[in-house]
């Protein structure tokens, strides 16, 4: 294998036990590695805004709250889990004036030091600890014993020890046991918008939506295409992430392998192709980080409008009365943010 991956024997807990950690943010990442951490020995400081809707959620887990500038002055270690749209304007108020040598500022994706929007001065360490999952689940693989993978970058070492912090920090959110990858800032940031963007949202959002509007369409109930588009795609899905594609297909009728086989690449063709280059060249380029922040600093109309949309597609429908109908898919993934 051409990557480093780093497991707990790997890693020195005691080397982020040693520091203060302050976890900037409380949402889907911010929750999980401050509570993990907390449980793994460290000492947790929690940075949030005063009206900050997260800041009861985090006092009710017992964790100590202060505002982010006065948790980045306590802190040799401040991870920002505040969102990417914040990040800068968090960093130059409340960050930056509290940064010194010796101290380390984490992030949980590169989105803001790849595209040049903070700066951090040379004197710290900037490194990176990125689990490839969403918070929650980091949070409760963590819990049962177990851990997300999580990708390792180190953009600046000022201390020579970077890295050992950065796997320390993985330590104690359970991202050891499943394994560590190291990477760069720009590889994990590029490859995980590409993801996000062609693959896992854009690109399985557009497909489920597309092939239950096909089905409805042509008169078949609603309630069947859902089955088709949606429901069965997780049990489909966690045959591959169990064995691959190949086990995934080892295990559907033959029919649908026939499908699959032929009709696969007549649905994701040349031109799909051509389009994910043209989605990977604008995160390359950064005109996908440009046209992300003007719309955000717009208030995000074109965001907004295409929520609504979204929540007002027919399928939310037809899957909310059916997940009444199965008690046991409605599992609750918050555990408490
Ligand atoms: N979601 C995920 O699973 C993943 C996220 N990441 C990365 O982790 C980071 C955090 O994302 P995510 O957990 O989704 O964020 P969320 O939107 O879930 O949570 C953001 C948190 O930051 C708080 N916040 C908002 N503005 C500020 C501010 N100015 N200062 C301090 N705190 C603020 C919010 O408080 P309030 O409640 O008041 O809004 C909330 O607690 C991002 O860099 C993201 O790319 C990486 C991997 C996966
Ligand atoms: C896939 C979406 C993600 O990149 C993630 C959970 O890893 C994100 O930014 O939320
Ligand atoms: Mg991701
Ligand atoms: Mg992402």
């Amino acid at each position: 294998m051409s990557v480093e991956v780093y497991y707990d024997d790997n890693a020195d807990l005691g080397l982020i036990q040693a520091r203060k950690v302050a976890v900037i943010g409380y949402g889907s990442q911010g929750h999980a590695h401050a509570l993990s951490l907390r449980d793994s020995g460290v000492d947790v400081v929690i940075g949030l805004p005063e009206g900050s809707k997260s800041r009861p959620k985090a006092e009710e887990q017992g964790l100590r709250v202060l505002t982010p500038a006065q948790a980045a002055a306590e802190a040799d270690v401040i991870m920002v889990l505040a969102p990417d749209t914040a990040q800068r304007k968090l960093y130059t108020e409340s960050i930056e004036p509290n940064l010194a040598a010796g101290k380390a500022l984490f992030f949980g994706h590169g989105f803001n030091i790849r595209y040049g929007l903070i700066k951090p001065p040379a004197e710290v360490d900037v490194a990176m600890v990125a689990p490839k999952g969403p918070g929650h689940l980091v949070r409760r693989q963590y819990a049962d014993g177990k851990g997300v993978p999580c990708l390792v970058a180190v953009e600046q070492d000022a201390s020579g020890n970077a890295l050992a912090l950065a796997l320390a920090y993985a330590k104690g959110i359970g991202g050891t046991r499943a394994g560590a990858i190291k990477t760069t800032f720009t590889e994990e940031t590029e490859t995980d918008l590409f993801g996000e963007q062609a693959v896992l949202c854009g690109g399985a959002s557009a497909l489920v939506q597309t092939g239950f509007e096909v089905l409805t369409e042509a008169g078949y109930a609603p309630e069947v295409a859902y089955f088709e588009c949606l429901h069965e795609l997780k049990l489909i899905v966690d045959l591959m992430y169990e064995g691959g594609i190949a086990k995934m297909r080892y295990s559907i009728s033959d029919t649908a392998e026939y499908g699959d086989l032929s009709r696969g690449s007549r649905i994701i063709d040349s031109r799909v192709k051509d389009e994910m280059r043209k989605i990977l060249g604008e995160i390359q380029s950064g005109e996908f980080a440009r046209e992300w922040v003007a719309e955000d600093e717009a208030g995000r109309p074109n965001f907004k409008k295409w929520q609504a949309e979204g929540a007002a597609h027919p399928i939310e429908e037809t899957g909310k009365k059916l997940r009444g109908m199965m008690s046991w898919v409605d599992r609750p993934i918050t555990e408490t943010a």
